[in-house]
């Protein structure tokens, strides 16, 4: 009796229902929506099948999922570098065609400019877009400052540590001021340590700058961290399994038990989409991966201009 009561409360600490529930948003009032979207590559592989999601204005959704569910090709569908096979994806009603200056896709490698310093990058970027060149500077030193890398404006990129990029690549993406941020696990080949300080950065200045983000990965405690939404998804066909949103204020910290519970909850809910549900939670950790997409352009930030 009194080990069932224990093993009960050990079920709900894992289940921590209370803190992810289905997200229910209707299209009409989405900023990103994806209806019956369908993609199938020419070797026949369904990377996509019947996928529905929409996403407001604002909100941080983190695809998760393992590898071959079809994440990334959901991504470059929203950024236009994908069109899709069937199916429609709409930014503010409008349906997409291609890359837009309204999108910016950065991923994992922070491809910065070698011959330019950080300012250079950003800069260069800002002009890119058409800033006036007065602004730029001004602009740049503003971006700089936000991810914290005063002191490296004029630092060459090759001076610079992995997380010291993948700043400058942030600052640079957020100088350009795209309405909607697509990441493709941007801190997938950085260390431990690194890709949570780049996490509790990410999340500070998503705070203050109300972006939409749809960011990809494959870490459960990462999407659980950063995410107001984590959409689970399934490889063969790839599709989405849940769609939930997170009941945890921010900022959160990877600290938080409930976060540990939330994880563990995920990935059981991960593991039965993938028909292979465990009698118990499962615990183990989901291994990361170096990702070098090999079908786009190597660029961190692709202006979609
Ligand atoms: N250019 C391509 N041509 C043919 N098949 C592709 C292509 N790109 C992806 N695929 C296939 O489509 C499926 C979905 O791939 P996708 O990269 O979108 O998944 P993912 O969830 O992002 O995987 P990962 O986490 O490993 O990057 C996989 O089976 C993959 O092999």
């Amino acid at each position: 009796m009194f080990r069932r009561l224990i093993e009960r409360m050990r079920g709900l600490r894992q289940a921590a229902p209370y803190l992810l529930r289905p997200a229910n948003v209707d299209a009409d009032r989405a900023k990103i929506s994806i209806a019956q979207l369908d993609h199938h590559y020419s070797n026949k592989v369904v990377a996509l099948k019947d996928v529905n999601l929409n996403v407001r204005s604002g909100e941080f959704v983190c695809l998760l999922g393992p590898s071959g569910c079809g994440k990334s090709t959901l991504l470059y569908a929203l950024a236009g570098h994908v069109v899709p096979t069937g199916g429609r994806v709409a930014i503010d009603g409008k349906p997409i065609h291609g890359p837009g200056p309204d999108r910016l896709l950065m991923f994992q490698e922070a491809a910065l400019f070698p011959w330019l310093t950080v300012r250079g990058n950003i800069t260069f970027a800002l002009a890119a877009r058409g800033v006036p060149r007065a602004e730029r500077r001004e602009r740049a030193n503003a971006f700089i400052q936000r991810v914290r890398l005063e002191g490296f404006a004029d630092t060459l990129p090759h001076e610079l540590s992995g997380g010291m990029k993948m700043r400058a690549s942030l600052a640079r993406a957020l100088a350009v001021d795209p309405t909607v941020l697509l990441m493709d696990e941007p801190f997938g080949a950085l260390d431990a340590q690194t890709r949570v300080h780049m996490q509790e950065m990410l999340q500070a200045i998503w705070l203050r700058s109300g972006k939409t983000v749809v960011f990809v990965t494959h870490d459960v405690q990462e999407a659980l961290m950063l995410g107001t939404r984590v959409v689970l998804m399934a490889p063969r066909p790839g599709r989405v399994v849940e769609d939930l949103e997170i009941h945890l204020p921010m900022p959160r910290s990877l600290e938080d038990p409930s976060l540990d519970a939330m994880a563990r909850d995920i990935r059981h809910r991960l593991r039965a989409a993938e028909g292979h549900a465990a009698e118990t939670p499962p615990t183990e950790p989901v291994q990361r991966r170096t990702r070098t997409p090999s079908s786009l352009p190597r660029a961190s930030v692709v202006s979609s201009r």
